[in-house]
């Protein structure tokens, strides 16, 4: 994070979106506390990602709003303080990984700083192809790219919307490793959708459980495990208790909107 912003809040108030008749998320409350990782979890087309681009400013509120700081999200944006890596990573197809990674730099008005965007692109594990343009990467190195770009420029908010969907198991479980100790080390307040229950306790201070659409939260659930996580954590009790948790909780919200969505 830069050195002259604080960690910010994120404040949601009577926040809620409809696109034409359809209501996807439905009016809430909520606070993001500044440093910690949220993760945000719910079924399939709930409006997680609508909820993530309202934050992040990519969406306007049908009502209520958004602030990062106290600001609205385009202020963070703007001032290069404001990351997202999304499921489908627009990579530039012309610029290497490095390229793709320097650029973020470049437009968040930072100096060039090799051995940071060297650092980053080594722990996502693309260090033997950081001169490989995008179109002849997997869709999963394409995505560790994405990572890597969203975190070069140390921002202070950072939105990310399954960002390891097409990362291999044993990758995944790297960067869940890997990459929290440098979020937390700058304080990023991070919000992170996932479908994966285990990867939102291993990597979050707080899940968040969503309904089925309008995304209206059913369980706010903290997680208070030591950190540095490492893998074998998720063979634990409390890990083990916190799944559960969550899982009962993403059932609960499908058996309480299922009369609603028989009737739809
Ligand atoms: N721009 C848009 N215009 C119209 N409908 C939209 C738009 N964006 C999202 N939706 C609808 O809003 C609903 C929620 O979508 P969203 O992508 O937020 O869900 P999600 O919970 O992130 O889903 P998934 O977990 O499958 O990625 C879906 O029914 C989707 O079709």
């Amino acid at each position: 994070m830069a050195p002259d912003a604080s960690p910010p809040e994120i404040v949601c108030r009577g926040l809620s979106k409809c696109f034409g008749a359809t209501e996807v998320v439905a009016p809430c409350e909520l606070t993001f506390a500044a440093g910690q990782t949220t993760a945000l979890v719910g079924p399939s087309g709930c409006g997680k990602s609508t909820l993530l681009r309202l934050v992040a400013g990519l969406e306007a509120p049908s009502a209520g709003s958004v602030t990062i700081g106290g600001a609205p999200p385009g202020d963070t944006l703007r001032r290069g303080q404001l990351s997202m890596a999304f499921q489908d990573p627009s990579l530039l197809p012309w610029r290497t990984v490095r390229g793709n990674v320097t650029l973020a730099l470049k437009l968040a008005r930072q100096r060039k700083d090799e051995a940071r965007i060297a650092r980053l692109i080594d722990l996502v594990g693309l260090d033997g192809f950081a001169g490989t343009r995008p179109g002849a990467l997997s869709g999963g190195m394409r995505q560790r790219a994405a990572i890597a770009r969203a975190m070069v420029t140390e921002p202070a908010v950072l939105l990310l919307d399954e960002p390891f969907g097409a990362v291999d198991e044993l990758t995944r479980q790297q960067l869940a490793e890997d990459l929290p100790p440098l979020w937390e080390a700058r304080e990023t307040t991070t919000l992170l959708v996932t479908h994966s229950v285990s990867e939102a306790v291993m990597l979050s201070d707080r899940v968040l459980v969503f309904s089925p659409r309008p995304a209206a939260v059913v369980a706010d659930i903290p997680v208070a495990l030591e950190r540095p996580r490492r893998a074998s954590l998720s063979s634990s009790k409390p890990f083990l208790d916190l799944t559960g948790e969550v899982s009962e909780a993403l059932a609960r919200g499908m058996a309480a909107a299922a009369p609603r969505l028989a009737a739809q």
